[in-house]
This record gives structure tokens, C-alpha cells and sequence, in this order.
């Protein structure tokens, strides 16, 4: 049923991915990339990777094990004996070179995006415009990590400051945001000396693939780059490894809360630096002095990004019973008219959740929360006339705080709203949960955001505003939301030890 293509020349096999893959006429077999080699996996096996919105398969790649990912460890680590003693200006002007090539690329790479996550058009070339700005960012930054000479009480000691490369690195990323997940961290961890092995979700491997095509053009060394692609048969031994490798440093995740724990006790024997993004639970809150219009906005950005699917969706609705049926009303009428579909239709806003795990995660929460009273205001079921992985846009009220939908991550394009009368009982809804990635907030009243801001209990905070991310600013949360700040000029510290050199008997 599926054709090989041959070709050697990464920009033919792209083309050839566009071409043929994904509009659905046949698949064709990827590679992976270790130590400057493409290279199938060592058992020879392959994993399909397809499309959501219709379930064709677009390619296969190598399904790659502990051994492959053994050699990706080695040459990463190899290389880092050189990588670490480049000058940060040979870091930038590398990394300048991948971000030109991605720019250069961007189209082409936000098709095989869509092409293997469902995420409409447009929006996947967001992320990879997004996703660039780390690699730019961090090419920026590189010559700007500097040590410091601090003043000895000792007139004859100097004590000197250096950030030095950890090392090794595991990058272990997720499938909502195929593209920037990688370029936040691998341009980080690159930009300051550390070398990586990226290990792709299974959903969407080819993304990455892609990005590390113009990594080579733009002249990485072999080594410093490694990509090891794995079914879900083998992403938990890979993982195991690269925790408890003795010759990987670190290791940065983002993904859920339950991998991200099982990734933290792995990594504590070898008392491995550990860099983690989470689920999130947030919060968003329209108090009575909110400019509903606003609110609605950026309530509807911060929710239907990649179909609910982010980390930092909005996922509680918290309304103050003032302007709970205006803001209701508004809100609907505009969730009607979003466009769902196949992400290479014009127009489309909203694709496919990713795999089936997803779909009945959604729809078990939706039966969960009905089943105990909440009421379907528009939505609330499989939009399948338009293909097995499509969820309609819904808008439940009638929350309680007994409904998993108050409790946990839904992942999915599912609003669902809760009404307050006091600003205290918003806050005490908010924190009432053991995850704090984003909160979001609506209100004119100058006092209250201060106030409010300070309270949630939250790593990031929107103020009248849904969509926070940037590569200016640090990404991260508390409590069980993680570890850690990615982007922003702290975005480097998980990949840099501080290294205190005394120099002493000075005359
Ligand atoms: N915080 C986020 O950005 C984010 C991203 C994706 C999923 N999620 C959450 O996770 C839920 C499940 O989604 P998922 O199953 O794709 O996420 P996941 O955490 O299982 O997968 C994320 C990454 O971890 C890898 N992985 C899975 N099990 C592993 C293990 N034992 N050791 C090492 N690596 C492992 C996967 O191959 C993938 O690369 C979603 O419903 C959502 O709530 C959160
Ligand atoms: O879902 C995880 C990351 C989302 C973002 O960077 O805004």
C-alpha cells in the first residue's frame, strides 16, 4: 500500500511529503537524525503517523528503541566535548542561520504541521512564526549570558562567576505544539554550549524531522543536533533512558503531569537537572467592571487555540453573577460561528482533537458534567459528520464543583462556566486545585488587578488578555504545573551550571 521514496535530498523528500502524503495518495518513510546521519531504526521498524482530520496516513518513521536512542546519547555527548568550547558568537551566528532557514521554510513546514496534528492552516503557521522567535530569541541572547567578578572580603582572593553548558540534554516534547515546543527548548539548550537529543510525540514526529533538516543546512555539527523518533510502544524505555543515562544532564519535558512525575523519579537517582511543563487547570475570571467585549475576545483566543488543546487554555470560567447571562449570551453567539473542519480548508478555525485518547477524554467529561446537572448550552457532542476526531465547540453551565470538568484539564474546545458573587470566592475557585500554570483575568478596576494578580496562584497571569505566550516572556508554572522558566532571558538557566572559581594569594 505504501510507496518508498528514495531520494537522499531532504528538500525532495519534503516536497515529496506535501506532494503525496499529505493529500492522502500515499505515505512515505521518514528518518531520523543522529550524529549527522539520516538513519532508520535499528530494528527497522516504522510507525505510521496520520492526519486527524481523516485518518490517512501522511508517513511513516523509524520506531526507534533504548538502542537507538543509546547512539543518539553517545554522539550528543561526544559532540558536546567540542560544542561546549565554541564562542557564543559561533552559537548565535549558527542559530541565526537555522531561524533564516526556518523563516525561509515556513510554509512548507506548517503544512506537514497541519498535515499530522489537524491544526487549521493558518494557525499552524502561527505556531511556526512563534516557534521561530525562540530560535531568534535565543540566537540573540546567546552573547548575552556573561559571568560576574564579585568583590572577596579577602584583599588577595577574587571570586569569579561563569554559566557553564550542563551538558548532555533530553528534550522529551508533546504534540499540541509540534514546532515550538522544540525550538523553546533545543535553542536554549544549543545557544549556551549544551548538545540535545529531541524525542518527538508520536503524533507528530515530522514537524521536528522537518526543523532539523535546515538545523543540518545551517551547519550544526554532527552530534549536536540528534532527533530519535518513537512509537508509544517505546517513548517509556526511551525516556527511562535518557533519565538515568549517566551521561545526559538534563532533561526538559512538557507533556502531562502524570509522565512528568514518573520523568522526576527517574531522574533522582542521577540528581539530573530537570526542566518541566505541565497540565494546567485555568482559570478565567470576568469580574462586573470587565469590558465584556474584551473578555469575550480573548476568552474565545485563549480557549479555541489548537481546539482547546493547550497547556494554558482557559479551562474554568469563573463569572460574577452581575453580568453572567450578558457575558453567556455573547459568548455564544460568537462560539456559533466558528468554523470547524479539515485544517487545509480556507476559513477553517478549529480542527480534529488529536488521537482517539483524546475524543473520549472529551466526551467522558462532557457525560461526566451533564450527568451530574450541568446544562449544554450549545455543542456538547462528536461533531462526526465531519470526521472521527472532531468534538463541536461547547458551552456548558451549571458547573459543580463535584464535575471533572472543575477539576481537571479537558484538553479539548469545551467552555465551562462557573457563577460567583464575591471576588474572594473567584480567587479560593481558582487556587482550589494542585496544578497553577495560567490564570487569565477581566476587569477596569486598577486595585483589583493588582490584588487579583497577586493572589492567583499561578506561574502566569493575563490581565484583559488571552494569549500570553512570547519568547520574551519566562514560561512556566507552580505547584504540579512544573519546574522551571522556558523563553525570556531566564529560558537559558536550566541548561547552564554556575560555575565559582576563588582566585586567591593575588598580590
Ligand atoms: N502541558 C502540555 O503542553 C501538554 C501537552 C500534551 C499533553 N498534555 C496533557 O497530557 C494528556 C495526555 O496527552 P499525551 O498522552 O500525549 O501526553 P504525554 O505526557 O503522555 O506525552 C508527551 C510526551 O511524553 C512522551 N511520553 C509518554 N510517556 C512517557 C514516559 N513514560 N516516559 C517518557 N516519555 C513519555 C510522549 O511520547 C510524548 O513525547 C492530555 O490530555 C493533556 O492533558 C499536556
Ligand atoms: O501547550 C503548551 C505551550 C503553549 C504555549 O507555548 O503557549
Amino acid at each position: 500500500m505504501f510507496k518508498y521514496f528514495l531520494s537522499k535530498s531532504p528538500t525532495f523528500q519534503s516536497l515529496r511529503l506535501i506532494q503525496t502524503g499529505v493529500q492522502g495518495a500515499a505515505s512515505k518513510y521518514e528518518k531520523a537524525y543522529i550524529n549527522g546521519q539520516w538513519t532508520s531504526a535499528i530494528s527497522g521498524k516504522y510507525f505510521e503517523v496520520s492526519n486527524p482530520s481523516n485518518g490517512k496516513v501522511v508517513a511513516e518513521v523509524p520506531d526507534m528503541g533504548v538502542p537507538d536512542a543509546q547512539i543518539a546519547i553517545d554522539s550528543a555527548f561526544s559532540a558536546f566535548q567540542n560544542w561546549k568550547n565554541t564562542t557564543a558568537k559561533d552559537r548565535s551566528q549558527i542559530l541565526r542561520r537555522w531561524y533564516n532557514l526556518l523563516v525561509e521554510n515556513q510554509s512548507k513546514i506548517a503544512h506537514i504541521l497541519t498535515a499530522e496534528s489537524g491544526k487549521p492552516l493558518l494557525e499552524a503557521k502561527g505556531e511556526v512564526v512563534y516557534g521561530n522567535s525562540f530560535v531568534e530569541w535565543f540566537s540573540e541572547l546567546s552573547r548575552q549570558v556573561r559571568g560576574e567578578i564579585i568583590e572577596s572580603s579577602v584583599p588577595s582572593k577574587k571570586i569569579l562567576i561563569h554559566h557553564q553548558p550542563i551538558g548532555v540534554v533530553g528534550l522529551i516534547t508533546p504534540w499540541n505544539f509540534p514546532h515550538a515546543m522544540i525550538a523553546r527548548k533545543a535553542a536554549a539548550a544549543l545557544s549556551v554550549g549544551c548538545t540535545v537529543v529531541i524525542k518527538p510525540a508520536e503524533d507528530t514526529p515530522l514537524t521536528a524531522i522537518e526543523m532539523i533538516k535546515y538545523a543540518e543546512e545551517a551547519g550544526f555539527p554532527p552530534g549536536v543536533i540528534n532527533i530519535i523518533t518513537s512509537s508509544r510502544d517505546n517513548a517509556a524505555d526511551v525516556g527511562k533512558l535518557l533519565c538515568e543515562n549517566h551521561l545526559v544532564a538534563g532533561i526538559s519535558f512538557t507533556g502531562s503531569t502524570t509522565v512528568g512525575r514518573i520523568l522526576y523519579r527517574q531522574c533522582a537517582n542521577g540528581i539530573k537537572r530537570l526542566g518541566l511543563e505541565l497540565g494546567g487547570n485555568a482559570p478565567l475570571i470576568v469580574f462586573k467592571s470587565a469590558n465584556l467585549d474584551t473578555a469575550v475576545d480573548s476568552a474565545l483566543v485563549s480557549k479555541f487555540r489548537n481546539c482547546g488543546q493547550t497547556c494554558v487554555a482557559a479551562n474554568r470560567f469563573l463569572v460574577q453573577e452581575d453580568v453572567f447571562d450578558a457575558f453567556v449570551e455573547k459568548l455564544v453567539s460568537k462560539v456559533q460561528l466558528l468554523k470547524m473542519g479539515d485544517g487545509f480548508q480556507n476559513g477553517v478555525q478549529l480542527g480534529p482533537l488529536i488521537n482517539e485518547q483524546q475524543l473520549n477524554k472529551v466526551t467522558d467529561f462532557v457525560h461526566d458534567a451533564t450527568s451530574k446537572g450541568a446544562k449544554v448550552i450549545i455543542g456538547g457532542k462528536p461533531a462526526n459528520y465531519l470526521g472521527e476526531l472532531f468534538y463541536e465547540p461547547t458551552v456548558l453551565t451549571g458547573i459543580t464543583s463535584d464535575m471533572k470538568v472543575y477539576t481537571e484539564e479537558i484538553f479539548g474546545p469545551v467552555i465551562s462556566i462557573i457563577k460567583f458573587k464575591t471576588e474572594e470566592e473567584a480567587i479560593n475557585i481558582s487556587n482550589s486545585c494542585d496544578v497553577g500554570l495560567a490564570g487569565y483575568f477581566f476587569s477596569e478596576d486598577i486595585s483589583q488587578i493588582f490584588r487579583v494578580s497577586k493572589n492567583l496562584e499561578t506561574g502566569m497571569v493575563g490581565v484583559n488578555e488571552g494569549l500570553i505566550s512570547c519568547a520574551e516572556a519566562p514560561f512556566g508554572g507552580i505547584k504540579q504545573s512544573g519546574l522551571g522558566r522556558e523563553g525570556s532571558h531566564l529560558g537559558t538557566e536550566d541548561y547552564t551550571y554556575i560555575k565559582y572559581t576563588c582566585i586567591g594569594n593575588l598580590s
